[in-house]
């Protein structure tokens, strides 16, 4: 059996060999760019690369394939970056001619005040959101989260705050179904903190309780603490907020709402239980919503809905481009579409400043990695 110091020396021959001949193809691939330039033909070609993948697969024995494929890839990748940054064209996408655009019409400053749609009633942690959001938001409130996507839509109000997701209780599935109805644009996120109490009318005890009501969410953030509480049934809600103005407005002693402090107050009633979440680092993120596309300075973040062609490595692929452009994966969401048999919606969620060269190189080729691309905006998360 041969050394494995005599073994390794072949293979540094050969990897010096590969990456001798991947100098030379990023050279041959620079007059492929100029003479792209000459004739006025855009960079990415789908055929040929398709055409490179399966011939790559061809040349190497079978249980070499997929890898083949996978190298042949990470090649024409590179040799398509360096086309796009030698002729200074990444701007060849619709999409990032619109983003570019809307960079340049947006004001340099997120607006302090605007009408606002929120899901529920006063006190709703969608209030809490939209005050961070806006320094004086004029709040118009919609009993559903449809309703807050109408209200932007039909120009109601300019912007929307939703909630997308609970760092214990994860995804608001309800909204991201919705998105797929909707026509909208993400312009800020926030985080809000969110403490959960036990609220009562006066007179109120722990063991007299029958009946709590809470949002979904906020029943299942304080699952431990409602196991401890047998005899009780939990009802849902649209919203916390709803759910203490329902228990104050019923009167009743034996019934609680999970809800957030300033319903307390709002409500006129009592804490039974102060921050009965399960964890205590419990934070719901919020968007606002647009309907036209605003990017203002310092976006650094960028949503997408796509839709993966149905076939093996499409969700690899547009993962390794991310890889390859260093891009940070911040959220990866799934939903099945409507009325298709287990196709799936993705929502990406992308750490990359909207004036990197990265992301004009994503704009240009994503579009081809996936059978839809819906870019939902690019925006900063305000803390
Ligand atoms: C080099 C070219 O440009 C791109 C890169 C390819 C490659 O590296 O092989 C193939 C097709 C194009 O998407 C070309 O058009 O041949």
């Amino acid at each position: 059996m041969a050394e494995l110091s005599e073994l390794r020396r072949r293979i540094d021959d050969i990897d010096a060999r590969i990456f001798d001949l991947f100098t030379q193809r990023a050279e041959v691939a620079e007059g492929v760019a100029a003479y792209k330039r000459e004739s006025g033909i855009r960079v990415f070609d789908p055929a040929r690369e398709r055409a490179k993948v399966a011939d790559a697969a061809a040349r190497v024995p079978d249980d070499l394939a997929t890898y083949a494929q996978v190298m042949m890839e990470v090649l024409m990748e590179a040799s398509r970056a360096r086309q796009h940054e030698l002729l200074g064209d990444v701007a060849e996408d619709d999409t990032l001619r619109r983003i570019n655009a809307a960079r340049a019409a947006t004001p340099e400053l997120f607006p302090p005040s605007a009408r606002v749609a929120c899901q529920g009633v006063e006190g709703a942690y969608s209030q809490i959101a939209a005050e961070k959001i806006f320094r004086r938001p004029q709040i118009a409130y919609s009993p559903t989260f449809d309703g807050v996507f109408s209200a932007v839509e039909q120009g109601l109000a300019r912007y929307g705050v939703l909630p997308l997701e609970n760092s214990t209780a994860g995804s608001v599935n309800q909204l991201y179904d919705l998105m797929m109805e909707h026509s909208f644009h993400i312009v800020r996120t926030t985080r809000v903190k969110v403490d959960h109490n036990l609220l009562a009318n006066a007179g109120a005890t722990l063991s007299g309780l029958r009946d709590i009501y809470s949002h979904e969410q906020a029943i299942s953030q304080c699952a431990e603490f409602l196991s401890g509480l047998p005899d009780v049934r939990v009802h849902v809600c649209e919203n916390t907020a709803v759910a203490a103005q329902r228990v104050a407005e019923s009167g009743r002693t034996d019934a609680a709402a999970l809800s957030s402090l300033p319903c307390a107050d709002l409500y006129g009633l009592q804490v039974l239980s102060a921050s009965v979440q399960d964890r205590d680092n419990n934070y719901t993120r919020f968007a606002c919503i647009s309907k036209e596309l605003e990017v203002y300075p310092g976006a650094d973040r960028t949503s997408f809905m796509i839709v993966l062609p149905h076939e093996p490595g499409s969700l690899y692929k547009l993962l390794a481009k991310f890889y390859a452009l260093d891009i940070n994966l911040l959220k990866l969401e799934s939903r099945p579409i409507p009325e298709r048999d287990f196709e799936f919606m993705f929502y990406f969620d992308l750490e990359c400043p909207v004036a990197a060269p990265e992301f004009s190189s994503l704009m240009a080729t994503i579009g081809g990695l996936c059978q839809e691309c819906r870019y939902l905006g690019s925006y900063a998360e305000v803390l």
